[in-house]
């Protein structure tokens, strides 16, 4: 997960390969629930592992139920065979509406059962987000509901015991959000043990593909609900949660929706096979596929497997009742942006009380991009756009908005003017898909020119390994430490007992050097190189190799690699000069020879790598002279390098220094 301030999208070109999807929230939340309030122990395969199910697992855990991982990643819940076990307990459900009201349902039949009393709250939006329907409803039962805050909003308070009056159908509107009857019909087989239990929508019900996963999941859990039409549902008499044993989470339809557009845009070669969710798939969500169709996606399915291709390029323009797909429909909002006419999206005023108030933040967004957009209280229409703006896009603590704004980096397929985006607070992901991104770069290409790279070269012991790295981790990107590239390939010469001064010996190892990077350790094949890479010895080696032009060029390509999404920060000697000449942002890094030996000195006896810091100055100077009087690539600054003497500076200021000035290339810095 990127836990960044910024991800800066550079221009996107193609897409293809296969993505496995994450577990969909809807379900695993709805499972979870009904596994906790279960007999018996439920073994959950493929849950999603995300913030919303976070707080729903905490939430058990605090209700007294028993959750256990096995190394397969398989979690096993014994629920509580709806006995409370935990009588007074104050419970933070963060922004997770899929775990606010269905809690809220069974906790307050609960108490109103069983005696007690439980609070529950969130963050400031989740206190923003209505739920008063839903207390209405209760307290129409008997439930005894205090809403501590505003009237009809979390945190609330729930007190018991309270008579129940269950002989009248329980009413709940279905016209704000379908989420208030699933909670109802997820919690009152609590109460339905002697006579059932009905439910009457008032109003249209909305949302309808979410209360069908509703209903097939409680069958599977053992209730099997009556249902005429979608205004009335009767929960039958002896109703009982009972566990099924093991449940498979679907992949999530939502999170496939940014993939199939995805397809639908850039999959111009091998299709985009997205695994997880297909034609045999309980989610409304996977209908999203239907106007992904209409918009010109080629698509192919099977049960769960989609392959998504480009068809028609540019996109159609469609008006389409989104009803059936209010999460999926975001990623419509943004497709709309390649289309050949303008789309308009009907019937999504639900998309008002989300994480945020989705109409007004897609609008907002789509417009800073330079999209025309019009917006009404449950509809929106996005206009194609041709001549776009880089652009900052906020994400309003909205993960969706974050999923689908990254497709606004394939700009460069409707322009020649491609440019970046910038997506803020990209983490919020982690709501749903916290590898978002990570899987985004994996089936995604760019040119190369695009991807930007910061070069930092300079003499040893300058600091600028330590600077690319917190540089690298700040902005999200690839770390290119080229002078262990050097240092292994002059270890692995030596190790063969090659003479280093044989440039062709040596080259010949440096094109076939098999390096891996992993977790923080270097292999050079089986062998775990890393405490010999940083020996002063290798160093000095390493600087002897360097010099044969037959080297560099055989560590060439090797550098070249690592130019990869999102962004590189290379450093060495000749990052700017020679090996990325094009590079956004060059530094020259340097501090006096004085302040070098004495920073490797106490890096080396940190290390417990004894050392002499006269001798060090020594060796640091004769390399420093040899990197610069040497034929091939000598080590001095580009001409379009800034100058950087950090002698003076703490590792913080210098990388303040440079991400301000890499604030200063970017075309969106006066947005930030
Ligand atoms: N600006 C700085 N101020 C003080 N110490 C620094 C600074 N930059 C780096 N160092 C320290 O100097 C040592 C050498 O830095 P390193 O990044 O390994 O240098 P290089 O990659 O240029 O050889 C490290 O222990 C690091 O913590
Ligand atoms: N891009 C690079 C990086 C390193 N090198 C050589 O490799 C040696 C070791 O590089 P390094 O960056 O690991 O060295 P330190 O600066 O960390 O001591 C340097 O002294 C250079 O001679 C190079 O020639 N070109």
């Amino acid at each position: 997960m990127f836990k960044i301030p910024f991800l800066d999208l550079p221009p996107l070109r193609s897409a293809g390969g296969t993505v496995r999807l994450p577990g969909s929230k809807s379900i695993s939340n709805r499972v979870l629930l009904l596994a906790g309030l279960s007999e018996g122990t439920t073994h959950v395969h493929d849950l999603l592992d995300s913030d919303d199910t976070a707080v729903m697992l905490a939430s058990l855990k605090e209700l007294g139920c028993d959750l256990r991982t096995d190394t397969d990643g398989v979690l096993h819940v014994t629920g509580i065979g709806a006995q409370l076990r935990t009588a007074d307990t104050k419970l933070f459900l963060g922004n997770a509406g899929t775990a606010m009201r269905p809690l809220t349902a069974a906790l307050a039949l609960l108490v109103a059962t069983q005696g007690g009393q439980f609070e529950l709250s969130g963050v400031p939006r989740m206190h923003e987000r209505p739920i008063g329907d839903l207390v209405d409803a209760l307290r129409g039962l008997g439930c005894q509901i205090e809403c501590t805050g505003q009237e009809g909003y979390p945190p609330l308070k729930l007190t018991g015991p309270s008579a129940l009056q269950l002989d009248q159908p329980v009413r709940v509107r279905g016209d704000v959000s379908s989420q208030f009857l699933t909670a109802l019909l997820l919690a009152l087989p609590l109460v339905a043990q002697d006579r059932p239990v009905v439910i009457e929508v008032v109003g249209e019900l909305i949302s309808r593909p979410y209360v069908f996963i509703t209903l097939a999941l409680l069958a599977r859990f053992g209730i099997e609900v009556q249902q005429e039409g979608w205004q009335r549902f009767t929960i039958p008499a002896g109703s009982r949660y009972r566990s099924p044993g093991a449940v498979h989470v679907e992949g999530d339809a939502s999170s496939a929706s940014y993939f199939v557009a995805l397809g639908a845009i850039a999959a111009t070669g091998d299709p985009l096979r997205i695994e997880g969710v297909g034609h045999a798939s309980l989610q409304g969500d996977v209908r999203f596929v239907e106007a992904a169709q209409a918009m010109g996606a080629r698509v192919e399915q099977g049960p769960n497997w989609l392959e998504v291709r480009r068809g028609a390029w540019p996109l159609h323009g469609i008006d389409l009742d989104c009803n059936h797909i209010p999460d999926a429909a975001m990623t419509l909002a943004v497709m709309a942006l390649y289309a050949d006419s303008p789309t308009t999206l009907r019937n999504i005023a639900s998309w008002r009380v989300k994480e945020t108030d989705r109409i007004a933040a897609m609008a907002t967004e789509l417009q800073k991009l330079g999209a025309q957009v019009e917006e009404g209280p449950d509809w929106i229409r996005v206009h194609p756009l041709r001549d776009w703006q880089a652009a900052s896009i906020h994400t309003y603590d909205d993960h969706r908005v974050a999923m689908c704004f990254s497709l606004t980096a394939f700009n460069g397929l409707v322009t020649p003017n491609a440019v970046s985006v910038r997506i803020l607070d990209p983490q919020c992901v982690a709501k749903t898909f916290p590898d978002y991104f990570e899987t985004l770069f994996e089936v995604v290409e760019a040119h190369a020119e695009d991807i930007p790279v910061i070069t930092i070269d300079g003499p040893t012991a300058s600091g600028k390994g330590t600077l690319a790295d917190v540089a690298a981790h700040a902005l999200g990107y690839v770390v290119l430490d080229s002078g262990s590239l050097y240092r292994a390939c002059a270890l692995a010469a030596d190790r063969e007992d090659i003479d280093l001064n044989d440039a062709n010996a040596v080259a010949a190892i440096g094109a076939n050097l098999n390096l891996s990077f992993k977790r923080g350790r270097v292999w050079l094949d089986e062998d775990d190189i890393t405490d010999a890479l940083r020996l002063e010895a290798t160093g000095l080696m390493a600087s002897q190799v360097a010099a044969h032009p037959a080297v560099r060029a055989a560590l060439n390509q090797l550098q070249l690699n690592f130019r990869r999404l999102p962004g590189l920060v290379a450093d060495g000697r000749d990052m700017g000069t020679a090996v990325f000449p094009d590079a956004a942002l060059k530094v020259f890094l340097t501090a006096s020879a004085a302040t070098r030996a004495e920073r490797r000195h106490k890096q080396l006896i940190s290390k417990g790598i004894s050392a002499n810091i006269e001798s060090l100055r020594q060796d640091l100077e004769n390399r420093d002279a040899r990197d610069k009087n040497r034929a091939a690539s000598p080590l001095h600054p580009a001409l379009d390098a800034r100058m950087l003497d950090n002698s003076l500076q703490t590792i913080e200021e210098s990388v303040e220094l440079l991400l301000n000035w890499w604030a200063e290339t970017r075309p969106f810095a006066a947005q930030r």
